[in-house]
């Protein structure tokens, strides 16, 4: 099926993430074999109307190669505050790009206008935030869902099957890791992953991914009958004195009857390119390459029952993504729910948000103790 109805968004913020978000909703939904799907940049607001303009600006002209419709930012409105863009009954649905800590308040302005709305992760700053986001959405009746890419990336998918086919046998435990040296020393305190006020720390920015890989592998196991939330064993924050922000954090997760995960963030220091995340089960591992948030490639490395050998099998799947960053893929859910008239997704359902947003609460209280 081929649609001709798009989904007009408004984008908030023109900051870093927006313009890769905004770029993967030009991509043609063909170039992934999407045919039932449309986007179109309808608005952008900004805290400048210069930003804003400059934003759209910068979508015309640096378009990829191949693969993009022009048409599709041509008629976008640029707005010198968000406000209007919340407002504009030529708007269906509302991307927010900004801080952490701004996430619910746009949020709630957006919902409460009327506007389904797309967040950029963490949700929000606590649990408590997030569940007055979803009474408003159940009460007006209106699309919400956290913005986490990952769960949509073809990969993804594919890693799931594996790993809830039983192929590789029962799981023994998953490691997941997100790490990146940004010397935060060399930047000035009002840097966001810096700055408490805007939310600064690796546990929020970084947090969501290792526990995405926890959340579609082994919350969503199939032995994990009846959904229910993993115990937090421990956590552990190594705070970054300039600020009082975490500069690393860890923490164990245990599902009973599934497995264990240990998430790891840091700031401070990289982690490796190969085995961002290592799911150790009873015959095998399965290990991912590349950016936790958006790896290509897995291997699968089977070991016979008395351990690893130079010898083990290892079979290598590469799964890139077509065209584009891969922020295409969770656009595409926000329009097939609002088409089919949900308000929630089952991919990115509200109760696995608040599963994960509750752990950043716990491992925040926590801290270094
Ligand atoms: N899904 C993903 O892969 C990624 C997600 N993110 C998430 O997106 C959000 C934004 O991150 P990122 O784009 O890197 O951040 P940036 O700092 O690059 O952009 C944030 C934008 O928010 C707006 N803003 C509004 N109020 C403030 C304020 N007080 N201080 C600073 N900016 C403000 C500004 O836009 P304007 O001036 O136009 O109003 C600014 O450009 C974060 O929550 C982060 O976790 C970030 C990176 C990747
Ligand atoms: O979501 C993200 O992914 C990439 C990181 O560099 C960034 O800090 C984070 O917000």
């Amino acid at each position: 099926m081929v649609t001709s109805r798009r989904l007009r968004w408004g984008i908030i913020a023109t900051g870093n993430i927006s313009v890769k978000f905004a770029k993967d909703l030009l991509v043609d939904p063909s170039t992934r074999g999407a045919f039932d799907v449309a986007h179109r940049v309808a608005a952008v607001g900004s805290r400048s109307v210069r930003s804003a303009q400059r934003f759209i600006d910068r979508l015309k002209t640096e378009r990829q190669t191949s693969g993009v419709l022009e048409s599709e930012i041509e008629q976008c409105k640029a707005y010198g505050s968000y406000d209007e863009v919340y407002d504009d009954p030529e708007v269906d649905v509302i991307y927010i790009g900004t801080p952490h800590p701004l996430h619910h308040s746009n949020a709630k302005r957006a919902l409460e206008a009327g506007k389904a709305v797309l967040c950029e992760k963490p949700f929000t700053m606590s649990v408590g935030e997030l569940d007055e986001l979803i009474r408003i959405a159940k009460e007006k009746k209106v699309f919400l869902m956290e913005a986490v890419w990952t769960r949509f990336l073809p990969i993804m998918f594919r890693v799931q099957e594996v790993i809830h086919s039983g192929k590789l046998g029962k799981v023994k435990r998953l490691f997941a890791d997100f790490s990146i040296d940004f010397n935060p020393d060399d930047w000035p305190y009002s840097w966001r992953m810096i700055d408490p006020a805007l939310g600064g720390g690796s546990l929020l920015d970084m947090g969501p991914y290792p526990a995405v890989w926890a959340m579609m592998l082994l919350h969503r196991h199939p032995f994990n009958t009846n959904g229910k939330p993993p115990s937090l064993v421990f956590s552990h924050q190594t705070i970054y004195k300039r600020s009082g922000v975490d500069a690393n954090s860890r923490w164990l997760l245990n599902w009973d009857g599934v497995g264990q995960a240990m998430c790891v963030t840091d700031m401070t220091a990289h982690g490796t390119h190969y085995g961002c995340v290592i799911v150790t089960c009873e015959k095998g591992d399965l290990i991912l390459d590349g950016s936790i948030a958006r790896p290509s490639t897995f291997h699968i490395i089977t070991r016979g029952k008395d351990g690893p050998t130079a010898d083990d099998e290892k079979e290598t799947f590469n799964v890139p993504v077509p065209a584009g960053v891969g922020m295409c893929y969770e656009a595409d859910e926000v329009y097939r729910c609002i088409r089919d008239g949900k308000i929630e997704s089952e991919r990115m359902p509200w109760e696995e948000s608040r599963i994960v947003q509750g752990w950043f609460d716990e491992i925040r209280a926590a801290g270094s103790g």
